[in-house]
């Protein structure tokens, strides 16, 4: 069984002129977890990954594997997988016919080609030319040439960019299969809806800079819960809720009170002899709360 080693990033920063792509990142990647690494267009994800597999030289900082800079891993193939853009394949040539060549170059067995086939499920479709693949299907040998080595460690640029419904469930089950025998699994998205049903953890970047880290529930701050509330006498208990010092909301179904919880909104309104007709606690979704973090960039 592979070994997933843990990803550091250790004040890395890439400046490109004036530009800092990257600016003093520092965070960890566990193995055993999916990691979602998200940031609007332009945060700077595809420069950091460049720069995990010795693409792209740091201004300043380091980024390993398991504790080794990419270029000094005694055997990369095996040790991690990546697939970074939607790789250009030979419309002439067979899937497995390109797997093979790539197997042959890293010293792998042909083996490992029909494993990796197998893996991401072309296995019926390996001996036809990649010019008649569809989006997805490209999308999987993209993934096939990242498992070619077995790696520990994956690291995929925006894997779920592009895939229809049944193939954002199947990569999401393999990823997830893949973690929980122990895998690093980090994938970058600029969405977080794209990948919330698949990571564990989540590294959000903009312009750059770490700006939060953690468990996907982490995003989910308390502080960010909403109360719904109604009564017939709606302006009373808007005066109610104003004078406890909360601020709120209107709309059609009620009142939206902000930063609250039910039973002190609750209260309020028996205080102020105000019947309720609605009393619900809402919470503020992930997506708004990662908007919130990178934001107005992120509705781009
Ligand atoms: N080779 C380069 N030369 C100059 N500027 C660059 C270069 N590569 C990236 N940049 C700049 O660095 C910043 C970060 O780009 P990067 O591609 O890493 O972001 P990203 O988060 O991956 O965005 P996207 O999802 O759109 O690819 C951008 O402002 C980009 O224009």
């Amino acid at each position: 069984m592979p070994t997933g080693l843990p990803i550091h990033f250790e004040h890395v920063t890439k400046a490109f002129g004036a530009v800092r792509a990257v600016d003093d990142l520092s965070v960890t990647i566990e193995p055993g977890r999916v990691t979602g690494f998200l940031g609007p267009n332009g945060a700077g994800k595809t420069t950091t990954l460049r720069m995990l597999l010795g693409l792209v030289r740091p201004t300043s900082g380091v980024a390993t594997i398991g504790g080794t800079s990419y270029r000094d891993l005694a055997s990369p193939l095996t040790t991690v997988g990546a697939s970074l853009e939607a790789t250009s394949f030979h419309p002439g040539r067979t899937a497995r016919n390109h797997l093979l060549i790539a197997a042959q170059a890293s010293g792998l067995p042909a083996t490992a080609a029909d494993e990796a086939l197998a893996r991401v499920g072309l296995q019926d479709y390996g001996r036809r030319r990649v010019g008649g693949y569809s989006l997805g299907m490209r999308q999987r040998l993209g993934l096939a040439f990242a498992l070619l080595g077995d790696p520990g460690v994956l690291v995929l640029d925006e894997p779920i960019n592009g895939l229809d419904p049944e193939g954002i469930k199947w990569i999401r089950q393999l990823l997830r299969a893949m973690a929980s025998e122990g895998r690093t699994i980090l994938i970058s998205s600029h969405l977080l809806s794209e990948v919330q049903q698949t990571v564990d953890e989540v590294v959000i970047i903009a312009h750059g800079k770490l700006v939060h880290t953690g468990d996907l529930a982490s995003l989910d701050a308390s502080d960010t819960m909403s109360v719904q509330v109604n009564a017939a006498d709606r302006a009373g208990l808007a005066a109610a809720v104003a004078a406890a010092g909360y601020t709120y909301s209107e709309m059609r179904a009620g009142l939206v009170v902000d930063a609250a919880d039910a039973a002190t909104i609750g209260r309020i309104a028996f205080d102020a002899g105000i019947p309720l007709t609605n009393l619900t606690q809402k919470r503020v979704g992930l997506e708004e709360s990662f908007l919130a973090l990178v934001g107005e960039e992120g509705s781009l």
